[in-house]
């Protein structure tokens, strides 16, 4: 059966942030993610979690001014002191909420400087740095590929590249979160690839397509997706990270389908 996180970056957008805590454990999940927790006090989000009977499954590093429309800096050239001090303070709060995943938004390509070598080069020496200091602290670092029709211009959109930059890492301890909807955008052929890579991958994420809606109100198939997880044997975490078309309450009937 799988185990449903929240991801409060997506759902509960009508409350406060530390609000979402208790919505998401009265409507049953046991997990949660979000982008980050940076700018909340770490006490008060640790409380949140406790008192709610919650596990924290994942969040990001520090991903640049998200506001203002940067999607990540692991691969920016003038930004390795910036990520650096993002995995200190990514570690700082995992090891408070005692965090097991974080997950590194790979950046936009600038559009002044679309030299693709030192972009990878950056990011993969990025991530030869996290790595081993996430392992230390019995954390697993990850990378997302992202669909290039919601975000042009991302730096990471597929599973081959997220492959290869795994391979010139070279660290065990480096894995893919696996967003199908992401994916059936950018690839398909979704469960196939789940498979292949399933050693490699350490969380998975669904929305339905189009619209990144609930499951079930677009073409990608979740009750199969989620039998499939269970038949592998796959026993991580299913982000719920979708926009509500209803509200986050009441939209949550396709859960209860795959959770009796
Ligand atoms: O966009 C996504 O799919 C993610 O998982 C990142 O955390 C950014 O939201
Ligand atoms: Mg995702």
């Amino acid at each position: 059966m799988p185990k449903f996180s929240a991801n409060l970056s997506f759902l509960y957008q009508d409350l406060p942030f530390l609000d979402r805590f208790a919505a998401a454990a009265r409507d049953g999940f046991m997990g949660l993610e979000y982008l980050g927790p940076y700018a909340e006090p770490k006490e008060m989000v640790v409380d949140a979690l406790k008192a709610n009977g919650l596990t924290q499954v994942l969040f990001n590093l520090p991903s640049g001014d998200w506001a203002g429309g940067e999607r990540g800096i692991a691969c920016l050239p003038d930004r390795v002191d910036e990520f650096r001090d993002g995995v200190a303070a990514a570690l700082d709060y995992a090891a408070v909420l005692d965090c097991k995943r974080l997950n590194v938004i790979s950046g936009l390509v600038p559009k002044d400087d679309a030299d693709l070598e030192t972009l990878e080069r950056v990011l993969v020496d990025n991530l030869r740095y996290a790595a081993p200091r996430m392992a230390d602290a019995g954390i697993k670092l990850l990378i997302e590929p992202i669909n290039l029709r919601d975000m042009p211009g991302f730096f990471l959109s597929t599973t081959d590249h997220a492959e290869r930059i795994l391979e010139k890492v070279g660290s065990d301890n480096l894995y893919i979160q696996y967003d199908f909807y992401h994916m059936q955008i950018m690839q398909g052929d979704l469960m196939q690839t789940f498979e292949r890579l399933m050693d490699r991958i350490a969380h998975v994420q669904l929305a339905d397509n189009p619209g990144r809606n609930e499951p079930g109100t677009g073409e990608i198939n979740y009750g199969f997706i989620l039998s499939e997880l269970d038949r592998l044997g796959y026993d991580g975490w299913v982000g719920c990270e979708y926009r509500p078309k209803a509200g986050t309450t009441e939209g949550l009937g396709w859960m209860r389908l795959y959770r009796m």
